[in-house]
């Protein structure tokens, strides 16, 4: 845990101590330009701030209103409790930031966005932990998923299950047109099941019957084929996905941020308010799962796989 972080991060573990409703109002995010407005360039030059904990870069461009959070968890960026930890903590930052309007999530490590949970804090650890690091993930998800800011995912690298998640929570998919980058829910072939919000996330974007199929099957989607069946809005060469990313953010701000804001939350309420109503049954639905032994012994199957796949 980051030396910064235990007094939040024991506040995002405990539950409702960061409501949604804490967020400014859906109207309340100033927006500091006249949309459509053209910028002055010198304001575009000067006004960067960069904040980073151990593993994310967050840099914001105050001129655009237009963070990036750039995620670097070496090897593959998995989905720790100390990352998730940090990850919330970043993204409450620039909530609170009225200055903030959109965040791009991108990766700093190459060929991977985010490899998905961390199956270490899967396999063999206590009930508490569990909790906490369940609890962790849901918070991210609301967090993203529920966020008054344009999100855009600019997703450079491979992207499974709960990488594959973040992606699907924000409000446009941009993927590097590299065909050996994939992305998909692929639960079912580490023989796990994606808990209903990941599943109604998923069916949010690409509709059930192509939901249905893909998290039956654990499907990792190529990126032609995430872009086929609607899981990535576009693609584009991997040099101009940060370009892009900041391009689209531009665009969906020129429109009034409460229009937009309220229209998000209509979309997304439903799903939203899904979680927040059983967020401990779903804790502890996780743990009685995550510690059936014919579970835990799939997880380090899979662990071992994937080490006899490297070697
Ligand atoms: C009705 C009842 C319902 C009840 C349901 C209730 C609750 C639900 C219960 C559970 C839900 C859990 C949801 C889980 C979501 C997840 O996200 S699970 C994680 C899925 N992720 C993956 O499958 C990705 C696995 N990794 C890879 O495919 C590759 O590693 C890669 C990301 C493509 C990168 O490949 P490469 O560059 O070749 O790197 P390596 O494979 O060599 O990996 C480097 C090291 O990193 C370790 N690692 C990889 N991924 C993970 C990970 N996700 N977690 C932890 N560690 C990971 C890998 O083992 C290597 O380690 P060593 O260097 O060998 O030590």
């Amino acid at each position: 845990m980051a030396a910064v972080a235990p007094t939040l991060a024991r506040r995002i573990a405990r539950p409702g101590m960061l409501p949604l409703c804490s967020r400014p109002q859906a109207w309340g995010r100033a927006a500091r330009q006249s949309p459509g407005l053209p910028r002055a360039p010198s304001l575009l030059l000067t006004q960067r701030r960069a904040f980073s904990n151990n593993k994310i870069l967050v840099e914001l461009d105050e001129g655009s209103g237009i963070a990036t959070m750039k995620l670097k968890s070496p090897p593959v960026n998995s989905l720790s409790l100390d990352f998730l930890t940090e990850f919330c903590i970043s993204l409450e930052k620039l909530e609170n930031n009225r200055g903030c309007r959109g965040v791009i999530f991108t990766s700093a490590i190459p060929k991977i966005f985010s490899s998905g949970l961390d199956i270490t804090e899967m396999c063999r650890k206590s009930t508490e932990h569990y909790a906490e690091f369940w609890r962790a993930v849901q918070e991210m998800w609301l967090r993203v998923y529920g966020s008054n800011m344009v999100t855009v995912a600019a997703i450079n690298g491979s992207s499974p299950a709960g990488g594959c998640l973040l992606a699907l929570s924000c409000d446009y998919r941009i993927m590097a047109e590299n065909p050996k980058f994939s992305i998909g829910l692929n639960e079912a072939q580490l023989g796990i099941v994606a808990p209903f919000w990941f599943k109604d996330t998923f069916v949010n974007v690409v509709g059930h019957r192509v939901a249905e199929r893909s998290l039956q099957l654990g499907c990792l989607h190529s990126a032609p084929e995430a872009l086929r069946i609607g899981l990535v809005d576009e693609l584009v060469p991997e040099e101009k996905l940060q370009d892009k990313a900041a391009a689209v953010i531009a665009q969906w701000l020129a429109l009034p941020d409460h229009a937009r804001q309220l229209t998000k939350s209509m979309m997304r309420k439903l799903v939203l308010d899904r979680l927040v109503a059983h967020r401990e049954e779903d804790i502890q639905n996780f743990i009685s799962f995550i510690t059936k032994e014919s579970i835990q012994k799939s997880l380090h199957m899979y662990m071992e796989m994937l080490k006899k796949k490297k070697g």
